[in-house]
């Protein structure tokens, strides 16, 4: 590095006052990546939720790096210092405190590159460093009593699933793993556009056709927290505001079930005037608008539902959730990615007639993963979801028999209906034709009647498991 005189030296604390040194944090997290074996004493630590040993250079160590055509070397060093401080009984002591701090030294002609462009370097590579080995977290709501207690625990998200393990068909998959990537490139251009730095995805599909595992594979993929929202545990519109306050940037935000919050859906029915004490649609979706909208950065909001025939509209409107993801039941394209993930095949005798069935039962990817890993051999796995398809082919023919059976009874009951309104018609032309007391309401008559008719005719107008959802509150 030549002579002294021609060196220079940068000195790194800390802390920066009161405040934590940001440089000096960035330099510790880079430098644990420019280990080399000359390095002859390191430090380890573990947090007790991290998953990873956090490994630090020592006190002393040297290392050398390199940046473009210079050379530079970083020292941890450490010095103590004497503070005083008071005693209970108010007498004065002496404490001794360490203060660390990292030295970077270079050649003085190198100095502009250094602090114009290296240590920008050194703080962008940390940042990026310390991205991959974040944990991925999963929060829920604190509960006092079932309702929202106003605090988010959270645990580290172990879910294994990522893009590679799902079963969804490849070029969906791929277009949603592009939209993430440019959503996540793009802060200059939400910038530019004025448009807030959110993207909503609506999932949708029946249960067990991968809607958890897409939004895990999700958060595992971009390193982004979840934030787990259950509508049923909130009391008030002004609930869902102070939630908002406390959550991270770079999180997704999964709002489960948005049609089935029977609970949420029970208080709507209250009637309170108050609409900051109660939960409401306008709520929710001022929510997504506005609120949603002005807090925080680099954030997902996702809505499942097992209906997306039963959402209001109003939730469903462009603009409201970007991209709408129908997560069906398994296709063959499906079943092999889940084959390669159970089994660690990709070919197989039997592949031709399971995929065929796939294409003719409704299968989801949850039912099929069950078959595939009840053995570990691929032939007696294969085996069993091939019955398994072929049960649920039998019944799905019996079903259909039973349906046409039922559509011809209708069918049937429908015609003697219409044949008896007919006659009621001409009856109230004629009083005197017979057929004006088959037509009564009174029950006696009714009973006499052919049983398909009576029950035409005792059944209510409407069918009673009309979905309520949000639209109708
Ligand atoms: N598309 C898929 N790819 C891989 N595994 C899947 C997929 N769908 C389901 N599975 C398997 O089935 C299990 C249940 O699926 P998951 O909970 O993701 O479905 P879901 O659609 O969210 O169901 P629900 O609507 O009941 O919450 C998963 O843990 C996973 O093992």
């Amino acid at each position: 590095m030549g002579n002294s005189s021609s060196q220079m030296t940068i000195i790194i604390d800390e802390n920066n006052g009161l405040s934590q040194n940001q440089m000096f944090e960035a330099s510790e997290v880079y430098l644990r990546t420019k280990i080399t074996p000359s390095v002859s004493r390191l430090k380890v630590s573990k947090a007790p939720r991290e998953k990873n040993f956090s490994v630090t250079v020592n006190k002393g160590e040297k290392i050398i790096d390199a940046f473009e055509d210079i050379q530079v070397i970083w020292q941890v060093t450490c010095t103590e210092n004497q503070k005083k401080s008071t005693d209970y009984e108010g007498g004065f002591s002496n404490e001794n405190v360490e203060r660390k701090s990292i030295e970077l030294s270079f050649h003085k002609e190198h100095r502009e590159k250094v602090l114009s462009s290296y240590l920008s370097y050194v703080l962008e590579r940390a940042k990026a460093i310390k991205e991959e080995d974040k944990v991925v977290k999963l929060y829920s709501l604190g509960r006092f009593h079932g309702y929202y207690d106003g605090s988010w625990r959270s645990v580290n998200l172990d879910h294994p699933s990522t893009f590679d393990t799902l079963a969804m068909d490849p070029p969906l998959k791929k277009e949603l793993m592009d939209d993430l990537d440019r959503f996540v490139k793009r802060r200059e251009f939400y910038k530019r556009v004025g448009k807030a730095w959110k993207r909503g995805y609506l999932l949708y599909g029946p249960p067990g056709t991968g809607k958890s595992s897409l939004i895990a594979a999700m958060a595992n993929y971009l390193k982004f927290h979840i934030y787990d929202l259950e509508l049923t545990s909130l009391l008030s519109n002004s609930d869902l505001r102070s939630i908002l306050a406390s959550t991270a940037n770079r999180s997704i935000l999964v709002i489960e079930d948005i049609d089935c919050s029977s609970d949420f859906q029970k208080r709507q029915a209250g009637g309170n005037n108050n609409v900051d004490s109660q939960l409401t649609l306008s709520g929710l979706l001022n929510f997504i608008d506005g609120l949603w909208s002005s807090c925080g950065d680099e954030r997902i909001i996702i809505f499942t539902t097992n209906h997306k025939d039963r959402l209001d509209p109003a939730l469903l409107r462009p603009g409201r959730m970007d991209i709408h993801i129908h997560m069906s039941y398994c296709t063959p394209s499906g079943f092999k990615i889940l084959a390669s993930n159970y089994l660690g095949i990709n070919n197989h005798s039997m592949f031709t007639e399971i995929e065929k069935l796939i294409t003719e039962v409704e299968v989801t990817p949850a039912e099929i993963a069950e078959e595939l890993m009840k053995s570990e051999d691929a032939d007696t796995a294969l085996e069993g979801l091939l019955n398994y398809l072929h049960t649920k082919e039998m019944e799905h023919g019996k079903a259909n028999v039973e349906g046409e059976k039922e559509a011809r009874g209708k069918e049937q009951e429908s015609e003697e209906i219409s044949s008896l309104q007919f006659c009621a018609s001409r009856s109230r032309e004629d009083p005197a034709n017979p057929t004006t007391s088959i037509l009564s309401e009174d029950p006696a008559t009714i009973g006499k009647l052919p049983a398909t008719v009576s029950r035409a005719l005792s059944l209510p107008r409407e069918s009673s498991d009309n979905p309520t959802s949000f639209g109708t509150l």
